[in-house]
């Protein structure tokens, strides 16, 4: 039997488990959603697998209903720094490949904040996919259980549909959250965030991701919405967005190549009891 050690780390309270792939292996995704669990598993917004057995660094990012991400930010920098911890690397920046491209993080002095490259920031709604006409769907209105919402789409590699509101209101993320991450105008669903532009410089954000629900940081969320307000003139080139978990430090470069900075802890390392499945069938 493979040993079934878990390495949990959350950024901003955006946890994350992470293994290695042989571990992973011997689960199946109904599995490590139960693993995902918060009452009946470890508990988690999602797995990182470790993939150590090509050139450079492979995560796959597993969300808490067994679906498949291409990019997280918490995520990557939890990877990052799980890289560090197991002294795969060093404070030198260094490469990490995901489904949604290749990106270059650095674990700083301390080992508790990372920086990582996030690539470039998307607007044609085929890059998320989403079916909808044109080139570009900035502050257009969507229609969404009655009410008309200002909607950016942008991907990060993984999709997101960015909602400017004057007021940011947990309540309508809880609400309005689920519905827009299931709208059949996203074939592989998306992450949802509601903005709050605060001046040119600070955004609140609160967040609905695809597959994991409310959470309460989000790096590529972050990247998604400081990007669409950046798309819409309403911020600059470097960006701190406020979360409930805490704040992310955005910039830009270039034609929106996205550069995020932010904190990473490590919790606990865990050791999984097979009997965590016995009632599953
Ligand atoms: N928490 C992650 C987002 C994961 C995105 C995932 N929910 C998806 O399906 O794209 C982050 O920090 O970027």
């Amino acid at each position: 039997m493979h040993s079934s050690l878990f390495h949990r780390y959350h950024g901003l309270g955006n946890d994350y488990l992470v293994c290695h792939q042989s571990v992973a292996a011997q689960f199946s995704l109904a599995q490590i959603s139960r693993i995902c669990d918060r009452n009946y598993g470890i508990g988690s917004d999602g797995l990182l697998i470790d993939i150590d057995d090509e050139d450079v660094p492979r995560v796959r990012i597993i969300n808490p209903d067994g679906s498949e991400a291409e990019k997280s930010g918490n995520g990557l920098r939890i990877y990052a720094r799980y890289l560090f911890d197991t002294k795969r690397v060093g404070h030198a920046p260094f490469l990490v490949n995901t489904l949604g491209g290749q990106v270059s993080c650095e674990v700083t002095e301390g080992a508790h904040q990372v920086i990582v490259d996030m690539g470039q920031a998307k607007f044609s709604p085929s890059a998320l996919p989403a079916h909808v006409d044109g080139e570009q769907m900035l502050d257009q209105p969507l229609v969404v259980a009655g009410h008309s919402l200002n909607v950016t789409l942008v991907s990060m590699g993984n999709p997101h549909c960015v909602v400017r509101v004057e007021k940011l209101d947990l309540q309508w993320v809880h609400q309005l959250g689920p519905l827009i991450e299931t709208l059949a105008i996203f074939p592989k669903r998306t992450n949802v965030q509601f903005v709050e532009v605060i001046d040119r410089e600070n955004i609140n954000i609160g967040i609905w991701e695809r597959g994991a629900g409310y959470t309460l940081a989000s790096g590529s969320s972050s990247c998604a919405a400081a990007s669409a307000m950046r798309k819409l003139g309403l911020v600059d080139d470097s960006v701190t967005v406020t979360m409930p978990g805490g704040q992310l430090a955005i910039s830009f470069s270039g034609d929106f190549m996205v550069n995020m900075r932010g904190p990473v802890q490590k919790i606990a390392e865990i050791t999984l009891d097979a009997d965590c499945f016995y009632d599953l069938k």
